[in-house]
């Protein structure tokens, strides 16, 4: 190939690149309307998975009026991110002779958004990750780089994240269900293969939200006898009681609880550097 068509070649995937990027968008509001939806409930119930199509998902989820094309759109779109499987089957048809439907049945991405028997999903850590707070800081993330003395949350809200949660309750409910739907499934696979809580009697989680990690710990590990669920105060207000765990509210950049360790999980990556330094000098 001459080097001039070669460049051709390299602007049209460039121009499809960017076209691509441009509406990228349209991927993560895609799944946001299909956990909304409760989709993959309803193509799991019963554990079955079998291949459905956009109208007999809606039979399932939604009441008259609801409109099987726009779903079909959604579906087809993640399916090529892969969060479902598309079946095309082709049937005759008296007036052709020949009609497709395309049916859908979730991959193994597309499952982590069922509802497990505690009740637990990835689903709530998309709602809360596109929660309307969050979706008016994002159009002002430019302006982290030309005034970084206000962060972008703090523009859009008024005030920063977890203050704003703090006084909305539901906000603050949606944040312990992804945390916990995010967790239990991290912290089997950690806890398998990892004992460095020897000689560990008193734990303090820091930032521990509704305790899960320590409800884990301490049934893996009985040498930890007592663990110490720390959080701002409106979350532990909420935090369920676990045998062997105390709740205690306050902020982890004034004190934190005594232990004989301290356990942190995605702490230190939710704060400024500026906190992060304050936190781990401390
Ligand atoms: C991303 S969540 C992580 C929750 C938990 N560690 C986990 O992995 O499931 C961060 C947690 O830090 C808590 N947090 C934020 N700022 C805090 C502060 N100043 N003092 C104590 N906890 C704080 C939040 O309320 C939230 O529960």
């Amino acid at each position: 190939m001459a080097l001039n068509e070669e460049s051709a070649e390299k602007r049209k995937s460039a121009r499809l690149a960017i076209f691509e990027l441009a509406n990228m968008i349209s991927v993560p509001m895609s799944l946001n309307a299909i956990v909304r939806l409760k989709v993959a409930d309803a193509i799991w119930q019963g554990g079955s998975n079998a291949p459905l199509s956009a109208s007999q998902i809606l039979q399932r989820i939604a009441s008259t009026g609801s409109d099987p094309e726009n779903l079909q759109r959604i579906l087809r779109m993640l399916t090529s991110y892969g969060v479902f499987e598309e079946h095309l089957t082709i049937e005759s048809s008296p007036l052709d002779g020949s009609a497709s439907e395309r049916k859908y049945s979730l991959t193994e991405v597309g499952k982590t958004l069922v509802t497990d028997t505690e009740g637990l999903s990835y689903a709530p850590y998309v709602l809360q990750h596109h929660q309307d707070a969050l979706m008016k800081a994002w159009p002002l993330v430019h302006e982290a780089v030309l005034d970084p003395t206000t962060e972008p949350f703090v523009k859009a809200n008024g005030e920063p994240a977890y203050d704003y949660y703090g006084k909305q309750p539901e906000m603050n409910e949606l944040m312990l269900k992804a945390m916990s739907g995010v967790s239990v499934p991290f912290m089997e696979a950690m806890l398998d293969g990892y004992d460095g809580f020897k000689g560990v009697e008193r734990l303090v989680d820091v930032g521990g939200s509704a305790g899960d990690c320590l409800r884990m710990i301490l049934k893996k590990h009985p040498g930890v006898r007592q663990g110490i669920n720390f959080d701002l105060p409106e979350v532990v207000a909420k935090a369920p009681i676990i045998p062997g765990v105390t709740n205690v509210g306050g902020d982890m950049f004034k004190s934190i609880p005594d232990g004989d360790a301290i356990f942190m999980k995605v702490l230190v990556v939710t704060c400024s550097s500026q906190f992060r330094m304050v936190m781990l000098s401390s």
